[in-house]
């Protein structure tokens, strides 16, 4: 299948010198939530700056549904919708008006009944008629949303989609972006939620530093990247590890009541039976089991230290 969007070999170099991107290839399938993930200052703006055509790459290519964004900048545009992370919307106009007027720049006849879906979409439409300004942050989130969406555009950026947004209009978000995608839109959104990611989110690409450190099927990446863990609770507390037991990666935990024992879910064989006859064999009883896998957020704090840690090695 072929991507939506195509990105080859994109660098940013900013007027500074300061490069905050570095030759990142990346192909997103249509239809699916992409979410990009990374620190403070990793590049993940730029990345979208670029692909949307507000900022000029320094080196490199991208097709947006099939056209180029540099020499087909139009028709490359008016496929993209982009909610910024800043919101700019304390206006004395009317959703409504706001919304059409969106539209307009796009030069696409005024199409009511669209507007409406989407405001109704959106939970805005018997907020129509209110002036921006007198809405709530999260509404006026969704009207950014709305206006992002007025030009009927097949993919559909969010930069931050949910930063300060309570609990509840996050849950809410989220399932208007699922809704979105059911409709056939391509969704790419940045995050420092990871649980957002995890939530949303089909595929995940990690950047920092300007590099895109992995892209991967989110499901494959918790199982390829994720640990295990079985905690065991003692009825005795142990004090050291006898050396029978030296060989499992196990470590002492709550002031010597509990046995971690860290296993790879990659592996057909866990050990966790040798482990618990070792014990046995050692007389160390235990009264409950109980076992955890890494989070989302294990693996990314991992993936991006292991990346600091090379770099710091290669420079
Ligand atoms: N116009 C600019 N001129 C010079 N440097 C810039 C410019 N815009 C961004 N940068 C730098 O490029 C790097 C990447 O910034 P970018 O905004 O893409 O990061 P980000 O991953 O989106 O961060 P955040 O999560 O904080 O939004 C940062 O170090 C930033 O200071």
């Amino acid at each position: 299948m072929q991507a939506i969007i195509s990105v080859k070999g994109v660098g940013k170099t900013y007027a500074g010198g300061f490069t905050a991107l570095k030759s990142v290839d990346l192909d997103i399938q249509r239809g699916e939530i992409f979410a990009l993930l990374g620190p403070n200052g990793a590049g993940k703006t730029t990345l979208i700056s670029i692909i949307c055509g507000i900022v000029n790459p320094s080196i490199g290519r991208i097709t947006a549904d099939g056209h180029d964004i540099q020499r087909d900048f139009r028709a490359a545009r008016s496929k993209i919708g982009l909610v910024p992370q800043e919101l700019s919307t304390d206006s004395f106009e009317s959703v409504w008006a706001t919304v059409n007027f969106s539209r307009g720049l796009f030069g696409k006849a005024p199409n009511p009944e669209y507007i409406e879906k989407i405001l109704r979409q959106l939970s805005l439409w018997d907020k129509k008629d209110s002036k921006i300004m007198a809405l709530s942050g999260g509404m006026k989130r969704r009207v950014m949303i709305a206006k992002a969406l007025s030009h009927e555009p097949s993919i559909l950026f969010l930069d931050e989609p949910t930063a300060g947004v309570d609990v509840e209009l996050r849950r809410d978000m989220w399932e208007m972006v699922r809704g979105l995608r059911k409709s056939g839109v391509t969704v790419i959104l940045t995050t420092h939620y990871i649980e957002e990611a995890e939530e949303m989110a089909d595929r995940i690409g990690v950047i920092n530093h300007g590099e895109l450190v992995l892209v991967e099927d989110k499901h494959t990446l918790m199982r390829k990247l994720g640990k295990k863990q079985l905690a065991i609770q003692l009825q005795n507390p142990v004090s050291t590890l006898p050396e029978s037991l030296h060989a499992f990666t196990l470590e002492v935990a709550d002031e010597g009541n509990q046995l971690i024992y860290t296993f790879d879910t990659q592996r057909e064989h866990t050990g966790i039976a040798e482990l618990l006859r070792a014990l046995n064999q050692q007389g160390i009883e235990f009264k409950d089991l109980h076992s955890s896998e890494s989070s989302l957020e294990e693996i990314f704090v991992n993936l991006v230290h292991q990346n600091q840690n090379e770099r710091q090695l290669v420079g």
